[in-house]
């Protein structure tokens, strides 16, 4: 197979629409190769150390990828002895077996990212740089791991100028924390953001594409705040500091969900931003997890397939969160651009939907049942919840996470007493009244729309940004804004600023589109960068 282009190498608004053009590619090779249909899963290769607390390094990688829905191989470096108070004995691996594993996996399989972690030989570094002329990949992510948080040096001083000349220059991306990018700088102190900008400008000059100088460990921070460097523009990116002793693991596992977003077709800067809200998110859920006994423990990286079993679907808590790329499905797009249901559902949440919601007005009611189940199974592979629009029975027959109605379909409350506690149930609403009905009746959000007008639902009133505002302002529940939003107006919608304003439903900017997976990436990363803040 044709090797891919360095992602450095194709311009950046191109990156995401080539990816997919590549895809399809490969996808119609295997069909005319083998007459069976297979999707090919974005995959990243972590090059990496063992942590036997399987906090951090190689199985932080395979667990960021695997809640990312992105394919992980590994090539181990080192194996660690390592647990929550700290790291024990190292045994590094022969570079001569870390190049037998890389030509193994390289050598066959489609690799579209390269993350390294711990490479804590000169001769590793080495080897690998040899590997990846010869086996050119989209994007390599470094991660320079040098020293652990507890203190424990992981890679000795040797490996900084080996890393500079034969590494960063091939780098899409390098990751130091604060003492990394110190090593890098020749000792250089770094106590200040102001002193992070400078660093990030400095370790751009040694030759990576983009520079993330991660600020987890700044003394007398409130906030986690990282700088992003990209040869122009320097970007701070915080989010709240979360209280927590579990913090293990959170370079490599941001470096690694990195990979996995640019892995799936987003941007640099958005995968970088998409990522440091999926460490916020996983820290927040496992501040108060207990294990080992040493003073910095590991997070949980599967959270949100977690909670998704725990909460929203069996315990009857509902995640707002999930509101975020809220996907429709509409069968008269999907006939047109000649797609199953099933298809446009599983490029969907390939893309980045947070939850779907089957609307078929047409369909008869065993193959909608039929439909129904296969989505379910696609989405609840990604931990996204399937809802489905006014059919109670085939929600009830199909065991979907909830259900979504409208003003004219079963009362709301008639369909929780139907659904029980734990199902998710939506309203569409217009009004303040309905809103405040919604919440009295048991749903758990409303949708609100039309925003702008749209062809897919004929007569239907548009409430502008106006209404939505006033819905939002009045709604006790959680609110989704539907109708005409698309990727050039949707940071518009989300600019209200009502923190009750979760997200975006979307029919046309994904469905009617040729590339599903493409529109949902770019609504996706256009999304975070309208709710993320930077400077
Ligand atoms: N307590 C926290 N709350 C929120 N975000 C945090 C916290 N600690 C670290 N982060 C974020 O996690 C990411 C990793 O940062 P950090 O500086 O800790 O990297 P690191 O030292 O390489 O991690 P480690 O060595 O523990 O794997 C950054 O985006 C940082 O802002
Ligand atoms: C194996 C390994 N890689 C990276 C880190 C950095 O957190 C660690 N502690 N252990
Ligand atoms: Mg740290």
């Amino acid at each position: 197979m044709v090797p891919l282009p360095l992602i450095s190498q194709i311009p950046k608004f191109n990156q995401v629409s080539r990816f997919c053009m590549a895809m399809k590619k490969q996808e119609e090779m295997v069909v005319a190769s083998s007459d069976r249909y297979e999707t090919r899963i974005p995959h990243v290769l972590s090059v990496a150390g063992s942590d036997s607390g399987a906090g951090a390094g190689i199985q932080a990688d395979l667990k960021t990828c695997a809640a990312r829905g992105v394919y992980c191989s590994t090539v181990i470096t080192a194996i660690t002895a390592q647990n929550t108070v700290g790291v024990q004995d190292v045994n590094i691996v022969p570079e001569g077996f870390v190049s037998k594993q890389l030509k193994s996996v390289l050598s066959d399989m489609q690799v579209d990212v390269v993350k390294t972690g711990m490479l804590p030989s000169t001769g590793i570094v080495q080897v690998l740089h040899q590997c990846l002329k010869e086996f050119p990949v989209r994007a390599l992510v470094v991660d320079p791991v040098m020293v652990s948080t507890s203190g424990d040096v992981l890679a000795g001083p040797t490996i900084i100028s080996v890393l500079q000349e034969e590494l960063l220059p091939m780098a899409d991306l390098v990751t130091p924390n604060l003492k990394e990018a110190s090593a890098l700088l020749g000792g250089m102190p770094l106590k200040t953001i102001s002193d992070m900008r400078h660093a990030a400008t400095l370790i751009h000059q040694m030759g990576s594409k983009n520079v993330l100088v991660k600020g987890g460990d700044l003394p007398d921070s409130l906030d986690a705040v990282d700088i992003f460097f990209d040869g122009k523009d320097l970007h701070e990116l915080r989010s709240s500091r979360i209280k927590s002793r579990n913090t293990h693991g959170t370079g490599c596992s941001l470096a690694s969900c990195i990979s996995a977003e640019l892995a799936k077709g987003s941007s640099m800067f958005s995968a970088v931003k998409a990522s440091k809200q999926f460490i916020e998110r996983a820290l927040r859920y496992s501040k108060d997890i207990n294990i080992g006994h040493g003073p910095q423990g590991p997070f949980d990286h599967l959270c949100r397939l977690k909670s998704r079993e725990q909460s929203s679907y069996s315990q009857g808590c509902f995640n707002p969160t999930d509101l975020f790329l809220y996907a429709v499905t509409d069968s008269g797009m999907n006939e047109r651009w000649d797609r199953s249901i099933t298809d446009a559902v599983k490029a969907a949440v390939e893309g980045g939907a947070t939850i779907v919601q089957i609307r078929e007005k047409d369909a008869k009611t065993r193959d909608f049942l039929e439909v129904a189940k296969s989505c379910i199974k696609i989405c609840h592979a990604h931990g996204v919840p399937l809802l489905i629009n006014d059919r109670i029975d085939i929600a009830l027959a199909c065991d979907a996470d909830g259900v979504h109605v409208g003003q004219s379909d079963i009362p709301a409350h008639e369909v929780r007493r139907l659904l029980g506690p734990n199902k998710v149930i939506g309203v569409s609403c217009k009004t303040m009244e309905q809103a405040e009905q919604a919440w009295i009746d048991g749903a758990d959000y409303i949708g609100c729309g039309g925003v702008y007008p749209t062809n897919t639902k004929a007569n239907n009133l548009t409430v502008g940004i106006d209404g939505l505002k006033r819905v939002c302002l009045a709604s006790k529940l959680p609110v989704v804004a539907i109708g005409g939003i698309n990727h050039t107006n949707a940071a518009a919608v989300m600019g209200i600023g009502i923190p009750n304003l979760r997200g975006v439903a979307v029919v046309s900017a994904l469905f009617d589109r040729q590339c599903v997976l493409e529109a949902a990436s770019k609504l996706h990363a256009t999304l975070v960068e309208a709710t993320t803040s930077n400077v």
